[in-house]
């Protein structure tokens, strides 16, 4: 089985990609599997700079290409806060339910509660430029949590055009519209099948 690291120790993220990559035949490997590698600070100030410095950091450091996702949150009402901020919202022990505790209490009385979730992935593989592409998933801040499945800020987030918050979604229905899933399916078309990105250039094993 082909492997594919994904420069993460977000479980809910490795669970999502763990389901979208392994009925294709890519075992997903974590930085859970690597518990030597030092942190990657992200200090960028955009999804973008950050998935790029974590896939070029953990893929140098490796040496083989490397996946790493850098999302979050973005309401147009708070002017796209909690944005690159999202795991650390209400501080750096990165705790959901006090990231959601103060979503809702600033969404207070708020009307406009128009929110989209924003997934940038980078591709890092030594001697190759790096790749990124982006997905977006559009929603609602909802006024009180509802729903146990996934992560993060999923329980607040009513998807547009499904009556359903993104955790109430079951995870094969959460990974046919999520942000996560149309970025991967765009980095999949760059990269072709994963098959053929198993070419000595990329060092898959
Ligand atoms: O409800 C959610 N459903 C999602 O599908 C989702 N995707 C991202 N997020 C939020 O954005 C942060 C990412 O920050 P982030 O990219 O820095 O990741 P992280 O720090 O958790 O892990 P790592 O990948 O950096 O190791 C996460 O912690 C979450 O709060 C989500 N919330
Ligand atoms: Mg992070």
């Amino acid at each position: 089985m082909k492997e594919l690291v994904i420069a993460t120790k977000n479980k809910g993220k490795i669970e999502e990609f763990r389901a979208m990559l392994e009925k294709k035949g890519i075992q997903v490997k974590s930085l859970l599997d690597y518990p030597n590698l030092p942190d990657v600070e992200e200090t960028g100030q955009t999804f973008y700079e950050n998935a790029v410095l974590k896939a070029e950091t953990i893929s140098q450091l490796l040496n083989k290409p490397v996946v790493a996702d850098d999302s979050g949150l973005s309401i147009d009402a708070l002017n796209g806060e909690p944005g690159v901020y999202s795991a650390r919202y209400a501080g750096n022990e990165k705790d959901d339910q006090k990231n959601i505790q103060k979503v809702l209490k600033k969404m207070e009385g708020v009307e406009n509660r128009k929110a989209r979730f924003i997934c940038v992935l980078a591709f890092a593989a030594p001697d190759l430029e790096t790749m990124t592409v982006e997905g977006v998933c559009e929603g609602q801040i909802t006024t009180e949590p509802r729903g146990d499945n996934g992560f993060g800020y999923d329980p607040i987030f009513l998807v547009d055009g499904k009556e359903k918050t993104m955790a109430q979604l079951e995870q094969f229905e959460k990974n046919e519209i999520s942000h996560r899933a149309k970025a991967l399916k765009k980095l999949e078309k760059l990269i072709g099948d994963w098959g053929e990105a198993n070419r000595e250039s990329f060092n898959y094993k």
